[in-house]
């Protein structure tokens, strides 16, 4: 569609938000009322009517995904824009990473332009090996991202000296966390515009100076509601008095308050720039009675119009189990596809990641194809997040905290210790010994291959190209590290070489030398965990959708299922007012997913930890009129849907006696150095004091049940999960 086609559909609240040329103007908009096709026209306005160059533009998204949809429209109406012509258009931190790396003098604050990005577990890891090196005195260590957020602190401890130490080691690594990215960013934009002050007072004494800073005509934002304290001051950093500023959001669809988002962003955003306000009141996604589903969780008031004529009722139905839904579920997707509807517009919502084992089982039993939204990022195979730490000391030989974290890695790297690791590196790039003289120095355990590999890298990769996955598989000899004749090799072999793939790909694209390009590329590894991967949905893929609500927000689908509306789970056992309310919001975001159809199910036996039997009260909270009649309890005897359960759950016991066999790999086993007290009840341990564990893939946790065999771990982004003690790969948290 090109720029008059796409502003002829709009509608009269559309068009006015597209015209609006106030000094800031704040579009206040309701769910699937055409924010994103409201902002994509705006640019095209300010470009094609106005003659605003689109490196005058920043044009901040909250997902990569958002930026790039833009990003697309604009080169499907124009191929021949430069990339660096929209080098505003992204994430606030990819701008960030943008302005660091080209327009601002990093080196004010003790930094190279080669820095790279740290992600926060990075930053942890960090500080546990400073704790170690300097043998610091740590009061609740479980907490230590937490505390060194914290400004003052009320404990005795070294927390103080360890901020310091930390600082000073990033520095000294040339790293930066996603924070400081923001941070720096306001930091030198504001010296800048102090020199530009300066210079103009000094007019006689020369030009204005040049600060290397873009001027900036708009700033616009999409969903700035989920903003946060850090990314409105960089806005106003970067807003100057000529600068003109739009922003829309939506306050019903604040799902990220954890992250410091709330709803008076609005209100300080308009007082603070005296903002025009304007709405968007129209939904042109869903039917009338969808939207009147919705309006019973809108929380900020308002009016939710319809744009579109009434369809179905929504559908209210009672599952005895998850089993039983994801059989009826099987069958009513294969009626759906029969009668036409493709699969892609198809999904199915569940709150706890957790809950889409059952339906991933059935389904593929009964050959629906379907995807499962994962919020993978490279940190979750663990073979990418060793292989990221032996790149980045590779092209970056300071950070050593990322050499001594891949040697010491117990599955590929060299198995050492931390303290180990650490000696090795330290001999090897101080005095660049040979691998014989570390096997002959006393304070080091072995000479390590990969480490020599990585303190050359720079030097041999300096005057030769990479030409194919196969030529960094070599060079690092990974095929001693990935261990060919383990379960994993076959698919840690197919990441590595995918991996390399892409990033060799970038580094030609780019045009730029080895080490600058695979530099850039892992700080984008870092920055678009997710992207990168390119394990997202695609929704061009006829497949049906499985995902959390929260992944849900932004997308839609003709036919929508929420699964589990049980309290507990829809809504979460919740500890205050506001975090009830988000809950509220979330299940909000997922209704306004559909377009024509609605189904609500709860569960009589839930089968989840907290999770209560029967209807949540959100479901009391829909007026019986939008219903179509309930259902009564399912019959759950039925002799087919007690032999699939039985089939599912010998399947997890297979897969048990493989790990126990040894197929499948863990690590140690946690129980081994623990101060809790459990007590006893049977066979099982109930354990009273919350212990709490990191896991590879499902993050950190605490663990709820255990016995002489299994532990139960309610992960606190993924629900619970019961795993192999033996096996389990958990590490304790003090
Ligand atoms: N003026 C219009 N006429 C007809 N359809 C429209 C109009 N504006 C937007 N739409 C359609 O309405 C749907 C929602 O639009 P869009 O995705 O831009 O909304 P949104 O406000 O970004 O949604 P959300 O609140 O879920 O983030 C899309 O299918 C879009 O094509």
């Amino acid at each position: 569609m090109n720029y008059t086609q796409q502003l002829q559909r709009l509608n009269e609240y559309q068009k006015a938000a597209v015209f609006d040329e106030s000094s800031a103007c704040l579009v206040n908009a309701n769910v699937g009322s055409g924010k994103t096709t409201v902002l994509i026209t705006k640019v095209m306005y300010l470009h094609y009517e106005k003659q605003i160059p689109y490196e005058q533009m920043v044009v901040l998204t909250f997902t990569n995904k958002a930026a790039d949809e833009i990003k697309e429209r604009l080169y499907a109406l124009e191929p021949e824009i430069k990339e660096e012509q929209l080098w505003g258009f992204g994430t606030f931190h990819s701008v960030c990473l943008t302005m660091l790396k080209k327009m601002l003098p990093v080196e004010n604050l003790g930094y190279t332009k080669e820095f790279m990005v740290m992600d926060p577990d990075e930053e942890l890891e960090m500080a546990e090996q400073l704790i170690l090196t300097y043998q610091l005195k740590i009061k609740y260590k479980n907490r230590l991202k937490k505390r060194l957020e914290q400004k003052n602190s009320k404990y005795q401890d070294d927390i103080e000296k360890l901020k310091a130490l930390l600082k000073e080691e990033k520095r000294r690594q040339d790293k930066m966390t996603f924070d400081e990215l923001l941070d720096n960013t306001c930091k030198l934009v504001k010296m800048s515009a102090e020199i530009e002050e300066v210079s103009k007072k000094n007019a006689n004494l020369q030009d204005n100076e040049n600060t290397g800073m873009q001027d900036i005509s708009w700033i616009i934002v999409d969903e700035v509601q989920d903003s946060d304290e850090k990314q409105l001051e960089l806005i106003d950093c970067l807003k100057k008095t000529q600068t003109c500023f739009f922003a829309v959001g939506d306050p019903n669809q604040v799902i990220y308050s954890w992250r410091g988002s709330a709803f008076h962003i609005f209100y300080q955003l308009k007082t603070k720039y005296q903002a025009t306000e304007l709405t968007l009141p129209v939904n042109y996604r869903s039917s009338s009675e969808i939207l009147a589903v919705a309006r019973c969780f809108m929380q900020q008031g308002g009016t939710l119009q319809g744009g579109r004529e009434s369809g179905d009722k929504i559908q209210i139905r009672n599952m005895y189990d998850p089993f039983q839904e994801a059989d009826y579920l099987a069958g009513r997707i294969r009626e759906l596809h029969a009668s036409g509807l493709p699969y892609r517009e198809i999904a199915i919502f569940y709150r706890l990641q957790n809950q889409s084992e059952i339906f991933e089982h059935v389904f593929e039993k009964e050959g629906i194809p379907f995807e499962v939204s994962l919020k993978k990022t490279v940190k979750d195979i663990p073979v990418l997040d060793w292989l990221i730490k032996v790149l980045r000391f590779s092209v970056n030989p300071k950070d050593k905290s990322s050499g001594i974290a891949a040697l010491a890695d117990k599955k590929y790297g060299d198995g050492m210790s931390v303290k180990e690791a650490e000696k090795t590196i330290n001999i090897l790039s101080e005095t660049r010994k040979t691998q014989t003289e570390i096997l002959k120095s006393e304070n080091a355990k072995s000479g390590s291959d990969i480490c020599e590999k990585m303190l050359e890298f720079s030097k041999v990769y300096a005057s030769k190209q990479v030409a194919l996955p196969e030529d960094l598989w070599s060079y690092f000899s990974l095929e001693n590290h990935l261990h060919p004749t383990t379960a994993s090799y076959v698919e840690d072999r197919t990441y590595v070489m995918d991996f390399f793939t892409r990033m060799i790909t970038y580094q030609k694209e780019q045009q730029k030398n080895v080490v600058e390009g695979f530099s850039e590329f892992l700080n984008m590894a870092s920055l678009y965990g997710m992207n990168i991967l390119k394990k997202e949905i695609h929704n061009e893929n006829d497949t049906v959708k499985l995902m959390t609500l929260h992944a849900s927000k932004g997308l839609e689908f003709s036919h929508v299922f929420i699964t589990g509306v049980n309290y507990g789970l829809i809504p979460l056992q919740t500890k205050s007012f506001e975090e009830e309310e988000e809950e509220q919001r979330l299940f909000f975001v997922g209704i306004t997913r559909a377009k024509e159809h609605l189904e609500l199910s709860y569960y009589t036996s839930p089968g989840q930890y907290r999770a209560a039997p029967g209807p949540s009260r959100y479901l009391r909270m829909i007026p019986g009129n939008l219903v179509e009649g309930q259902e009564k309890d399912r019959e759950s005897s039925a002799t087919h849907l007690q032999d699939l359960k039985r089939q599912i759950l010998a399947e997890r016991g297979e897969h048990r006696e493989l790990q126990e066999a040894g197929k499948i790999s863990g690590g140690k086993n946690p129980s081994e150095n623990t101060g809790t007290k459990n007590i006893s009840v049977g066979n099982e341990t109930v354990t009273t004091e919350k212990r709490r564990v990191r896991h590879p893939k499902y993050g950190t946790g605490s663990v709820v049940r255990e016995d002489d065999m299994m532990l139960t771990v309610d992960f606190d982004d993924y629900g619970e999960k019961e795993l192999m003690k033996m096996f389990s790969g958990l590490e304790e948290l003090p």
